[in-house]
């Protein structure tokens, strides 16, 4: 049996049940919570959502004959014992058991019918999945719910997923957590793989995936967990580590000015004169040596003497002026980003053969862009590396797809609006990456190539891109994003959005595509198997030791 926590009570309608609660039901539900209601004396079940509490006392009550007496600060005599009180809650009834899954309810329950919590193995059987399907995944718990998680469908992963959240709301420990989901699903006969996946991880959430790995553990069924860092970065040499190098030869030239003329200026504005000089010198030398990269690494002088033929004599193409300025910016790209950073080569460790190695052998690669991995490394170097990668994934996949060979890939993205920004709202002054992570989010479906968005503010990511975000896992929000965020997820009901504000850490809604219930839930994210040591603070520990508190009669003052 399992715990009765209310009757259902007249005037309610298929849609919507009002239900006197137990005081078991007072005690254990919250608002957000799942029910069954035995509809009409038990014949069906339906599955019910509670939206909203409310305790009523009949000796507190607006304009009752106490209210002098409250305002002296007295109270009614026996005001909690004998007074009428009961607390009344509503429910929005989702679906009725049928044979196949929910289905469309279509009479309402009774007054007096029983509304009770789910018991063990109910969802599953209201759903019609079982525990071990193929594809499916079960994440954390359903609010109110020990052991019971909501079933995710991981084919749908393709459709996209966002995952919003404040600073500290939980997002990175949610992520490692899907990660964990993603690397053992089950393929049906017993058996499990994992879903390859890249990461780009801007403060090193992750890198404990990696080090337990390096250090002999498994992640589930990843074949490898890789981290890849910057050529200067001290943590190199570790085990399963690689460095993080690029070509240029996937961008245009047009792309590749105008880049490097902004990069120079800071990307304050767009100096079109200048940008239009260099395409046409990186046009002009690209076709004689095919490769941008080898024109950057190897052959800056014949750019330079080639942008100073341009700009001599009289109705030169290049005006003297511009050419010097293009000149300058050129240098800097060199000096900084070639030369300085290193990150340009002609045999990039990102390549074709390494999104082979991460998708026949299915496996996690970290690109670090903590201070450890990527010391120094301002953030248009790494829009230019996340650019680089989008433009990857995208050639390889399609190719992949045209060989009619099919591949699967997750490219989990951390702050996204630094990649996709928002150009109203966040104006970012590199945007290199925006254009093709658009171009995955619309296409990429077909490919295989499933995009992970995470951002604390998804306003400030590009409306395109989100719009073909089908899952979203949405933790605790700004007050500011929540109108953008319940538009773009298709609506959530009045109750959840009341509560995006104040959600407890590690506590979603989730809702689209992968959530199986078909319906908005609140569930709190599963523990990680390998713990989350990046987001940890200590700051009372630290100041402990500072003023040497506990450290007995020897220690500081
Ligand atoms: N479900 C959870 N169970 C246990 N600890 C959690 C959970 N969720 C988050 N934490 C811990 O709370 C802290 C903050 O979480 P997390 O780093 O995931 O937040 P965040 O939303 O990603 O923040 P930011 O946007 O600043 O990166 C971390 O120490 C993390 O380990």
């Amino acid at each position: 049996m399992t715990l009765l926590v209310g009757f259902v009570l007249s005037g309610s309608t298929s849609d919507e049940a009002k239900i006197q609660l137990t005081e078991a039901g007072e005690e254990r539900l919250r608002e957000g919570q799942l029910v069954i209601i035995e509809s009409n004396r038990g014949s069906e079940l339906l599955l019910a959502r509670i939206e909203r509490i409310v305790p009523v006392n009949e000796f507190f009550v607006e304009g009752d004959p106490w209210s002098e007496a409250r305002r002296r600060g007295l109270l009614p005599p026996l005001a909690e014992e004998v007074a009428r009180r009961y607390t009344l809650a509503e429910a929005a009834i989702l679906g009725k058991a049928g044979r196949r899954g929910l289905e469309e309810p279509d009479r309402p329950p009774k007054p007096g019918d029983r509304v009770r919590m789910l018991g063990s193995g109910e969802l599953e059987k209201l759903l019609g999945v079982e525990r071990d399907a193929p594809g499916v995944v079960w994440y954390g718990e359903l609010l109110g719910y020990e052991g019971l998680g909501l079933p995710l469908d991981i084919e749908n992963i393709t459709m996209h997923v966002g995952v919003f959240g404040e600073t500290g709301s939980g997002k990175s420990y949610g992520v490692g957590y899907m990660l964990e989901l993603l690397s053992r699903i089950p393929l049906g006969d017993g058996r499990y793989g994992a879903l390859p996946a890249v990461v780009v991880d801007a403060n090193g959430d992750y890198l404990d995936y990696h080090e337990a790995f390096a250090s002999g553990h498994r992640l589930g069924e990843y074949h490898a967990v890789y981290r890849l860092v910057f050529p200067r970065s001290p943590a190199r040499f570790e085990p399963y580590t690689r460095t993080v190098t690029i070509d240029l030869d996937v961008f245009t030239a047009r792309e590749l000015a105008e880049f490097i003329v902004t990069y120079k200026s800071g990307g304050v504005d767009v100096n079109e004169l200048q940008v239009a000089a260099l395409e046409r010198v990186l046009r002009e030398l690209g076709e004689e040596y095919q490769s941008y990269t080898e024109i950057f690494t190897r052959r800056v002088s014949e750019l330079y003497e080639l942008l100073s033929e341009l700009s001599t004599g009289r109705g030169a193409p290049i005006h003297p002026q511009t050419a010097r300025a293009v000149r300058s910016a050129v240098d800097k790209f060199v000096g900084d980003i070639v030369e300085g950073y290193g990150v340009i080569s002609r045999k990039p460790s990102i390549d074709k053969g390494f999104i082979d190695e991460l998708t026949a052998q299915p496996s996690l690669a970290i690109i670090d862009f903590s201070a450890e991995g990527a010391p120094g490394i301002p953030l248009p170097v790494r829009q230019l590396v996340v650019a680089y990668l989008a433009r990857l994934l995208y050639k390889v996949f399609t190719e992949y797809k045209v060989r009619g060979e099919e591949r699967y890939l997750a490219l989990v993205i951390e702050e996204a609006q630094n990649y996709a920004p928002n150009p109203r709202t966040y104006p970012v002054a590199w945007s290199l990456a925006r254009d093709y992570l658009a171009l995955i989010a619309t296409q990429g479906r077909k490919f295989g190539l499933c995009l992970v968005l995470v951002s604390q503010r998804p306003a400030f990511v590009d409306p395109v891109v989100l719009s073909m975000v089908n899952t979203w896992i949405i933790y605790r929000l700004a007050v500011e994003d929540i109108p953008y965020v319940s538009k773009l997820s298709g609506g959530l009901p009045r109750s959840l959005e009341r509560r995006l504000t104040r959600l407890p850490r590690g506590i979603a809604v989730v809702t689209g595509q992968m959530n199986m219930l078909g319906f908005p839930a609140l569930v709190r994210t599963g523990r990680r198997r390998v713990s989350h040591a990046m987001g940890r603070t200590r700051l009372v520990e630290s100041l402990r030791r500072v003023y040497g508190v506990g450290e007995g009669a020897g220690g500081k003052g």
